[in-house]
């Protein structure tokens, strides 16, 4: 995918998010992808951590792979356990706010069209990991953009469940991104492979995705999973 402009930001001050907007709208018109280091606001990424580890409603379901009637779960591919982020707690409110305004950013840079967002929590537990993969397949005009932002204090070299993000089919080294609390990692969804590697400790994040105006929004699937997976 190429981007017709990516202008220059506006001259009123901007606000510590759109600085972070800026620069993910700056790589990704330069390389397809961006990785910004403890970019989520601390207060909300702190908040959200929280969040993503109280499974005392018990909403955690192992993630599958495929569409629709196609969803499969196979664990040899990922074994990492979801909940989907809907609007319901204010918390949440807030998350999908701040894409909000991510999306609109984008929208007026890159014109990408994006129309929609869907996110849910990730929690890889030790030995749990997601083998290499794209998020969307080209010519199906589901996933545009993904978006990951990792909710650990303190990850140490040894912890593992580094994101490796491969700059096309070819590579087989790729870039290792460590699960800090408030990273975001950028990316257009049909171009760069990628894959989670075994974590050492419980690792929580949140991935989502946007997608551009006239792709398919299909209702939830038969197990009360959001599609796309
Ligand atoms: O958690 C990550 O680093 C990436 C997760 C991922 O690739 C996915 O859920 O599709
Ligand atoms: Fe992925």
């Amino acid at each position: 995918m190429t981007f017709s402009t990516c202008a220059t930001a506006a001259a009123v001050s901007p606000s510590s998010d759109d600085l972070v907007f800026e620069h993910i709208c700056q790589d990704l018109t330069r390389q397809g992808y961006s990785i910004q280091p403890a970019a989520l606001p601390a207060g909300l990424a702190q908040a959200l951590a929280l969040l993503a580890s109280d499974d005392s409603h018990g909403g955690y379901r192992q993630a599958g792979i495929g569409r629709g009637i196609q969803h499969l779960t196979d664990r040899s591919v990922r074994n990492d356990q979801i909940r989907w982020i809907d609007e319901q707690g204010p918390l949440e409110a807030k998350w999908l706010d701040w894409s909000t305004r991510l999306r609109g950013y984008l929208n007026r840079r890159l014109f990408l069209g994006l129309s929609f967002f869907e996110s849910h929590f990730a929690h890889y537990p030790p030995g749990h990991f997601y083998q290499r993969h794209v998020d969307a397949f080209r010519g199906q005009a589901n996933r545009t953009l993904t978006l990951v932002t990792y909710l650990n204090h303190d990850w140490q070299p040894g912890d593992g469940g580094e994101l490796v993000l491969y700059r096309d089919e070819q590579d087989v080294s790729g870039i290792r991104i460590t699960p800090q609390m408030g990273t975001l990692v950028v990316f257009l969804s049909e171009e760069f492979p990628h894959e989670v590697l075994p974590a050492q400790r419980d690792r929580y994040s949140i991935a989502g995705w946007f997608r551009s105006a006239g792709a398919q929004q299909l209702p939830l699937s038969h197990d009360g999973q959001m599609p796309g997976r």
